[in-house]
């Protein structure tokens, strides 16, 4: 899919642009989640970079879901620490850690159904405005200001997803493939620095899956962040410049695709899963 530059900057027109692959942006460390006596995530650490792709996979129940909720503020880590540009997020309210720059999507779709997809949209813009209720209220100019760009970026963010056609739809009468896209759209509203995808391409044919990861190579490449959980290995290899990989909550491998694909502890975990997950 082709995205003008013209889209991407109105999308996110104040965002510094910086495709290279730097720094650390996030550091997760010694997380650990227990449920009652299930350790679902065990002392795992890793970082992202400014600018990667960072697949995070491993078998079913592996604890990739427990780690990005407790990265996003959804489950409390037992110990450990999530860092954002050096910031601490534990024990951040979910759209504290959603400001302070991570945006996430579900394995479930959760859009607002009886709302259209640019509402829907419009709902992940709010979430970063600046005027207060009572500016809104008084409908001071800068409200106004913000209430006509929100329009002009949320039309210029389903442009980047690929589905402007159906800005007036109501999100619940869209296909399923065009609400895994809205549900992107409305995570980059929030003008995230790493926007969290868990497993984005569930329930796709292997042609859908292609479109949403070159989609995803988009947003890369318009100079976000992301951490991506897929259960689907062939898809992960392709899109992701490293990959974490967890089995019963430990980390067992973190390295570039070529390497994870012909590690044995990687392919032994992987051993009963359906072969498609593993090609
Ligand atoms: N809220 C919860 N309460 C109790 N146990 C949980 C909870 N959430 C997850 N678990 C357990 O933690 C373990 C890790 O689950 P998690 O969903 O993180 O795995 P996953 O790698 O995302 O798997 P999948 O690929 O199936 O989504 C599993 O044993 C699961 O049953």
């Amino acid at each position: 899919m082709e995205v003008t530059e013209a889209v991407a900057d109105a999308a996110a027109p104040e965002r510094e642009i910086d495709v290279a692959v730097g720094d650390d942006l996030v550091e997760v460390k010694n997380l650990t989640v227990k449920f009652g006596g299930l350790v679902a995530l065990d002392n795992v650490s890793f970082t992202i970079k400014r600018g990667e792709i960072l697949g995070l996979i491993g078998p079913n129940g592996a604890g990739k879901t427990t780690c990005f909720n407790a990265m996003t503020g959804v489950y409390k880590p037992t110990s450990g620490q999530v860092l954002l540009e050096g910031g601490l997020l534990n024990g951040m309210k979910q759209h504290k850690i959603t400001r302070a720059g991570l945006a996430r999507t579900f394995q479930n779709i959760r859009l607002f159904g009886e709302m259209t997809a640019l509402e829907n949209v419009a709902v992940g813009l709010d979430a970063r405005h600046k005027t207060s209720v009572v500016g809104a209220l008084l409908r001071l100019p800068r409200h106004k200001a913000e209430e006509r760009s929100a329009i002009e970026r949320g039309m210029a963010l389903l442009e980047f997803v690929g589905i402007a056609e159906h800005a007036g739809s109501l999100a619940r009468n869209l296909s399923y493939g065009s609400q895994r896209r809205l549900e992107i759209a409305r995570a980059l509203a929030t003008d995230p620095k790493l926007l969290c995808l868990d497993e984005p391409a569930a329930g796709f044919n292997p042609a859908e899956k292609e479109d949403l990861m070159a989609l995803i190579r988009t947003i890369r490449n318009d100079g976000y962040t992301v951490l991506l959980i897929e259960h689907d290995m062939k898809l992960v290899m392709g899109v992701t410049d490293r990959i974490v990989v967890l089995e019963f909550g430990k980390k067992i491998a973190d390295d570039v695709p070529s390497v994870i694909r012909e590690d044995p502890k990687v392919v032994s975990a992987y051993l009963g899963e359906p072969e498609d997950d593993f090609a």
